[in-house]
């Protein structure tokens, strides 16, 4: 497909994946089909904006390292979830981590042109009793909307059964960095956070959140614009989470960085991840028939070195 506004929309079969290229005057998009995975994101003449790790293998069953998976319908350990979450499943021990969906086939179900911007929709097409050891009739749908200036990103939830649902998720994003040590997100101060690597305890971030280790944390009551400030590349990057006020900041540092799989020694250095999410006291409640909309703007700024 090519359009007037130097659009162009390819298909592309990378090793085991289909994934979709577009490209615009402003900006490049790759996306896979399996998981509905952004996995890459570069605006013409910057840095990439969404990392992807040079090791990442584009397998049938298995998440890309890098992009944006989705955590669906539960974020990371089932077990740690709120109750409401957990009775969903059927064996919550069992449940994998960040969910069900980020490794399952998804489709690209609609692309349309209008108003500067593309937006691709792909949706999960599972079987009527739902999936595996969770049955419940929601349908989740993911719109990737690209325009001059933003990608967004907004995961649809719709109950079509006749029950409630409780579900958490988190767009599980990873960012490229010019060097962990120096990149900082003031947002932040000030917020509640869990930190999952000290027992999971709760304290107050004090001051902009800087990184000289590894840090797994869950922020709660976070402001709906946050911003990852790149000195060293002169730029900022802003997301405008849509429906969410909790955050999952992640870096992985020296030694989980060597454990991790499709993840080169050194990329910890190279990368954050900034999850918009509701989860913990952010959970979504889905009366039957209705619909929860998760989402994200990203775009960047210049900042002066
Ligand atoms: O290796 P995975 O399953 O993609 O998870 C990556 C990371 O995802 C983050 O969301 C978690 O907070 C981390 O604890 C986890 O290590």
């Amino acid at each position: 497909m090519s359009h007037s506004l130097s659009l162009r929309v390819e298909r592309q079969e990378k090793d085991q994946l289909t994934c979709w290229r577009i490209g615009t005057a402003q900006a490049e998009l790759l996306v896979a089909e399996q998981g509905a995975q952004v996995l890459s994101y570069q605006r013409r003449g910057e840095q990439p904006l969404i990392w992807l790790s040079e090791q990442a293998e584009f397998k049938r069953g298995q998440s890309l390292r890098g992009g944006a998976p989705l955590c669906w319908p539960w974020f990371g350990d089932l077990k740690r979830s709120p109750q409401s979450v957990q009775a969903m499943h059927r064996d919550p021990a069992a449940g994998p981590f960040h969910g069900l969906v980020r490794n399952l086939p998804w489709q690209l179900q609609d692309i349309a042109a209008a108003d500067h911007a593309i937006t691709l929709v792909f949706g999960l097409t599972h079987s009527p009793e739902g999936l595996p050891d969770w049955p419940h009739q929601v349908t989740p749908s993911l719109a990737i909307r690209l325009d001059e200036k933003r990608l967004t990103l907004t995961l649809a939830s719709r109950n079509d059964g006749d029950q409630p649902v409780a579900l958490s998720q988190a767009l599980h994003t990873y960012f490229a960095v010019s060097d962990i040590h120096q990149v900082e997100i003031p947002e932040l101060a000030g917020c509640r956070y869990i930190d999952t690597l000290q027992d999971w305890s709760e304290r107050t971030q004090d001051g902009a959140l800087t990184f000289t280790g590894e840090t797994d944390r869950i922020y709660l009551g976070t402001p709906e614009l946050i911003r990852l400030r790149d000195p060293r590349w002169q730029r900022q990057i802003c997301l405008q989470a849509h429906d969410s006020c909790s955050a999952i900041v992640w870096n992985p540092w020296i030694d989980k960085g060597k454990r991790l799989s499709q993840f080169a020694d050194d990329a910890w250095q190279r990368m954050l991840c900034i999850e918009t999410a509701n989860v913990l006291d952010d959970i979504v409640e889905l009366a039957p028939g209705a619909q929860a909309n998760l989402g994200v703007s990203l775009w960047t700024e210049p900042l002066q070195a």
